[in-house]
């Protein structure tokens, strides 16, 4: 075990789509190629698949294999729904509610072999899991800081600002942001990027090339050691 001052991060986004996932896998190679053990986890997912007779949610099967513990699917992703929709829709139509108390059992589980997790949301900050319970609790009910995904494209300076002092309302921390260029067609990437630099006092840990295609092994691991791990 490391003496980290965390034990891992919490990985939300400026909304759904835009990069949470990929940042999460980068994230996680970046924390391996300092010799770390490192766990992930998708609490929550909306729009699963049946594979073999088990629902499965690619978020989840993508971090698990990052992660390469083989930990148990059923605590890497303790709730998954089949209809991509809003989680607490999701979890209504099938009859369930979403609680904390399996999503803390499966953390512990998980983190119980690892040095550091790392979690992905679902969807942006704000969204509702249950009637009084929202994606922005999880931080706390696990203890962990976060870092903020921004895809850079139009909207992104709202959505991150706004993001930002949702985060600290809550009391949670905010170890950086990483800045995600999934937009090749956006031509005011470094306009946006100083913008947030001087408004947003969290560092940029990161930022993440377009990429046309999925990322070679290789070319994920010269990204991922580019990246700030600053919450170590
Ligand atoms: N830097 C990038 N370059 C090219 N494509 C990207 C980049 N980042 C993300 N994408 C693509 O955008 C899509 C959404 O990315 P991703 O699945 O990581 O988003 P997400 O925020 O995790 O979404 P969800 O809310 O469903 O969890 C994927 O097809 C992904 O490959
Ligand atoms: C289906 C999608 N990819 C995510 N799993 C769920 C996104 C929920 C967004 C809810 C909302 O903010 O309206
Ligand atoms: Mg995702």
């Amino acid at each position: 075990m490391t003496d980290a001052a965390y034990p891992g991060i919490f990985v939300t986004g400026t909304d759904t789509e835009i990069g949470k996932t990929v940042c999460s896998c980068l994230l996680i190679d970046a924390l391996q190629q300092r010799g770390l053990r490192v766990a992930a986890m998708k609490p929550v997912a909306s729009g699963g698949q049946y594979r073999q007779g088990q629902l499965v949610n690619d978020d989840a099967l993508q971090l698990q294999q990052q992660s390469g513990l083989n930990q148990a699917y059923e605590l890497v992703n303790p709730y998954v729904f089949e209809p991509p929709v809003a989680p607490h829709l999701a979890a209504r139509q099938a009859g369930e509610v979403i609680r904390p108390e399996p999503i803390q059992q499966a953390f512990s589980q998980l983190k119980a072999e690892a040095d550091q997790i790392v979690v992905e949301g679902v969807g942006g900050w704000r969204v509702p899991l249950a009637e009084d319970f929202a994606v922005s609790d999880l931080p706390r009910l696990l203890n962990l800081p976060v870092v903020l995904v921004i895809g850079m494209r139009l909207g992104c300076l709202n959505h991150a600002l706004l993001t930002i002092e949702s985060i600290e309302q809550t009391g949670s921390h905010v170890v950086g942001w990483m800045a995600n260029y999934l937009d090749p067609a956006f031509d005011a990437q470094q306009a946006n990027l100083q913008t947030l630099e001087y408004r947003l006092e969290a560092p940029c840990l990161a930022q993440i090339p377009y990429h046309g295609e999925p990322f070679t092994p290789l070319r994920q691991q010269e990204v991922a050691a580019g990246i700030n791990i600053s919450w170590l």
